[in-house]
């Protein structure tokens, strides 16, 4: 939708309609603001077509087949494998098939102005628009712009790899193909989620990893997914260079690679995923017309840029977290915080107050949706230990009445991290199967600094999983 007249006057201008911008724009506008959204591709931006919403359903079917297969009786059942065009046609659901007309007609109802073109800003307050086929025009905020322009894929400069046409995290959730052999450049989250769900869907895959698998982490956490993709025949080689990619002519792919220890070898595939990592889309944004360098910009808890009292940077773009839910708090916050100077208001900078990210800094949810998943939330051991006069860890196996109903020799781990002075959890970890959707009770404890005493009387149902959680209080000596 474009609105009727698009040049003029808004309070907010949120520049990129991602989850994250749409988020803002929501909470402008329910707090009685005029907002409109610039969007210069698909409005539901990464996550919705290229990103969360696609990997997860190219890996929710390979979860669901493994999971029967851990059951006795279910097995049974089950002598297939998966079906790949079937795979890709709910895959495509999930992304509308790459239309963008429901998340439009959500911005009508929810009375946000969409305009559709490239913004940047050309002076305070003020954006210019490129729209597709059309003359640039300007917009002037009367209260605040908020950039919501999300990230852009790395790539690493590896001698010939700039020379091929190798898939990036867009190509890869959005494939129409599995290929045969497919190698996978970084060990982080969405390497490795796509190695274990290409896999499943029948490539051989080697995934060729700097560091650890999964480095980010904790290392039993980890060394679990890095079993399971193994145990499934998907080569990693971790502690691994890439030092060159060659086009053959045969149309194959060719890296060089040396381990450690400085030896060498070759790695062959049909196709190569780059994955390695994200940076903040906050070039060609015009920073410089308000005198601002994109790669020195400093953003507070309230999302506000450093130096301003009318620009924003949220979710991606602003490169805290770069995590769906984790920018729509942010959105949130920002929202309310503009909503607030409008009318007058005070803001509010005490901790855990609505206007200020305080989570960001203390319970940050991640879940990796491979099988075994892992679910963190909080603080690692050692970042605890950092902030924190006096820190105690409890981890255990996952061996509970729940777990082991779930699965036919349930394996799974989990850890929580103490603040002995307070008596709270900081932080927890979850790896195993299913785990993800027990990670919000965690973040409940964290987030409402529930003392120990109190959990106590929080009693898991039995019999489920989360039985986890009075396993862990016994083993602190509850
Ligand atoms: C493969 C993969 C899987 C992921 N899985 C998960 C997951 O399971 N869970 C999770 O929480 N996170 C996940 N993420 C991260 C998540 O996708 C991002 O954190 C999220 O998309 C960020 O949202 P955003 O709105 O900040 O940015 P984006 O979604 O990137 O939106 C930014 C929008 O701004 C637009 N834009 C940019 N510049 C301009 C401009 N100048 N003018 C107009 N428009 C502009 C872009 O076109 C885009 O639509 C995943 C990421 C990847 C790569
Ligand atoms: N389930 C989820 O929430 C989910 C899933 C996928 C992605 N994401 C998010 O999207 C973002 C992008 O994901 P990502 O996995 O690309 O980023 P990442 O930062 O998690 O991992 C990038 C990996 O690439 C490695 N790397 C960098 N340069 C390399 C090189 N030259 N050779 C080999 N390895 C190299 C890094 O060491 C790191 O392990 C992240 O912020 C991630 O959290 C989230």
């Amino acid at each position: 939708m474009t609105p009727s007249s698009p040049r003029g006057d808004y309070d907010v201008i949120v520049i990129g309609a991602g989850a994250v911008g749409e988020n803002v724009a929501d909470r402008a506008v329910k707090g009685g603001l005029r907002a409109v959204l610039i969007e210069a591709d698909l409005v539901g931006g990464e996550c919705s077509y290229w990103a969360c919403m696609p990997s997860k359903a190219l890996l929710r079917p390979g979860a669901a087949l493994s999971a029967a297969r851990r059951v006795d009786g279910s097995k049974q059942a089950v002598d297939g494998v998966l079906d790949v065009e079937a795979v890709f046609r709910r895959r495509d659901s999930f992304t509308s098939h790459w239309d963008d007309a429901g998340q439009v007609e959500w911005a009508e109802q929810a009375n946000i102005d969409l305009i559709r073109g490239v913004a940047r800003l050309v002076g305070e307050r003020t954006v210019e628009v490129t729209p597709p086929d059309d003359e640039p025009f300007t917009l002037t905020a009367l209260n605040a712009v908020v950039l919501a322009t999300g990230s852009r894929p790395v790539v690493p400069p590896i001698d010939g790899l700039a020379d091929i046409p190798f898939w990036g995290t867009r190509e890869a959730t959005s494939a129409h193909d599995v290929p045969g052999r497919l190698a996978v450049l970084g060990g982080g989250v969405a390497g490795t989620e796509l190695a274990q769900a290409f896999g499943r869907l029948g490539s051989q895959v080697t995934v060729i990893a700097r560091g650890k698998l999964l480095g980010g982490f904790a290392e039993q956490a980890a060394s679990r997914v890095l079993d399971a993709l193994r145990a499934e025949n998907i080569t990693v080689h971790l502690d691994t260079e890439t030092t060159a990619v060659h086009w053959q002519p045969d149309g194959s792919i060719r890296l060089e690679v040396t381990d450690q220890d400085g030896d060498g070898r070759q790695v062959v595939a049909d196709r190569l995923l780059v994955s390695t990592g994200r940076q903040s889309a906050l070039d060609q944004l015009g920073l410089d017309s308000v005198g601002l360098a994109p790669d020195a910009i400093t953003i507070d808890n309230h999302g506000q840029v450093t130096g301003t009292d009318w620009l924003f940077a949220v979710g991606d773009a602003a490169g805290k977290v770069q995590l769906t839910h984790q920018g729509k708090y942010e959105a949130r916050i920002v929202g309310d915080v503009i909503v607030t100077r409008a009318k007058g208001g005070q803001i509010d900078d005490n901790l855990w107050s609505r206007h200020l990210m305080t989570a960001n800094s203390y319970a940050v949810p991640h879940v990796v949706f491979t099988d075994p998943a892992i679910a963190a939330v909080g603080l690692a051991p050692v970042e605890a230990a950092d902030r924190f006069d006096r820190t105690r860890t409890v981890e255990l196996e996952i061996a509970v009445a729940g777990s082991a109903l779930q699965a036919d020799g349930y394996s799974g781990w989990a850890r929580v991290v103490v603040d002995e002075e307070r008596r709270v959890i900081v932080g927890a970890t979850f790896v195993g199967q299913d785990v993800a959707e027990m990670l919000h009770s965690a973040t409940i404890a964290i987030v409402g600094e529930v003392p120990l005493e109190r959990l106590w009387h929080a009693v898991p149902a039995y019999p489920t999983m989360s039985e986890i959680w009075l396993r862990l209080l016994e083993k602190y000596g509850m």
